[in-house]
């Protein structure tokens, strides 16, 4: 993770250059601009705490982004996180790319997650590319309910390796868990899939909740513990977190 970016003081965020400058905390570049934006760092290292756009104090920020076949749930997923609210009805699908903030309190700090929900469409995919290399996270989703975005994952991942940072987080995430009748993905092909490339896993709704903080907690605590860990301090395990917190919680948990 880079550190070089840093950024402080209020209103000096460096945000996209395509992101709203008012308004609610969050912002959508179109194919063109997104491609010209420079997406920026989302690491910030203030001595005192910085005010995000919502208002909101935070200590440290990071940029998570969502990725991952079209419609699979990641707009979904994020407006779950972000407001507590599921999108049913028709499908509209992500245009380039769109991005929201929320500040979570992990241990005693303020950790502001800058989340990029991409779009999933083939034809987007260069202007993903040019966003993965700031990400210091990636929530890598599939559909439980559709066999080719679990079998996309491995394209996904090698797409990952090549275009975003070595040390990037990621998770993966078997989503719409709550469409039991229409299943395609057993829960166990995924754990085996995630175990083989070594990320943590688990299986989430948009629509119930089911994991969704869980999911944004476990990969803020990581990013958190990397950069604030103290030279005593054992380092963090991530996966440990992961399953331990879905045992405690006997799997499911919104
Ligand atoms: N049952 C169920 N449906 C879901 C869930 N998440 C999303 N959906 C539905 O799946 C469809 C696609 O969701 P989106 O969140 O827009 O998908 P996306 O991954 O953002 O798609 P792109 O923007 O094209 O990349 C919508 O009709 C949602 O209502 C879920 O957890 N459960
Ligand atoms: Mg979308």
């Amino acid at each position: 993770m880079s550190r070089k970016k840093a950024v402080k003081g209020k209103g000096s965020s460096k945000s996209p250059k395509a992101s709203p400058s008012s308004g609610r905390e969050g912002g959508r570049t179109g194919k063109g601009l997104a491609a010209a934006a420079s997406p920026s760092s989302g690491l910030v290292y203030p001595s005192r705490p910085s005010l995000s756009n919502s208002g909101e104090f935070y200590d440290i920020a990071f940029k998570v982004m969502l990725v991952g076949d079209s419609g699979v749930g990641k707009t979904c997923l994020l407006v779950r996180f972000k407001d507590g609210a599921f999108l049913a009805g028709s499908f509209i699908s992500t245009v380039g790319i769109d991005f929201r903030n929320k500040v979570m309190s992990i241990d005693t700090v303020k950790v502001k997650l800058q989340i990029w929900d991409t779009a999933g469409q083939e034809r987007f995919r260069s202007v993903t590319h040019a966003y993965y290399r700031d990400a210091n996270a990636l929530l890598l989703l599939y559909d439980v309910t559709n066999k080719a975005s679990f079998d996309n994952i491995r394209a996904w991942l090698t797409e990952i390796h090549e275009y975003a940072q070595q040390d990037v987080v990621v998770m993966l995430l078997g989503n719409k868990a709550d469409s039991t009748h229409d299943r395609a993905v057993k829960r166990e092909e995924g754990e085996k899939l995630a175990k083989e490339f070594g990320v943590p896993f688990m299986e989430t709704s948009a629509k119930s909740g089911l994991n969704v903080e869980l999911a944004f907690t476990a990969v803020a605590k990581e990013l958190k513990h990397r950069t604030m860990k103290e030279p005593d301090e054992p380092k963090f395990q991530l996966k440990e977190y992961v399953d331990k917190e879905m045992r405690t919680a006997g799997c499911c948990r919104s």
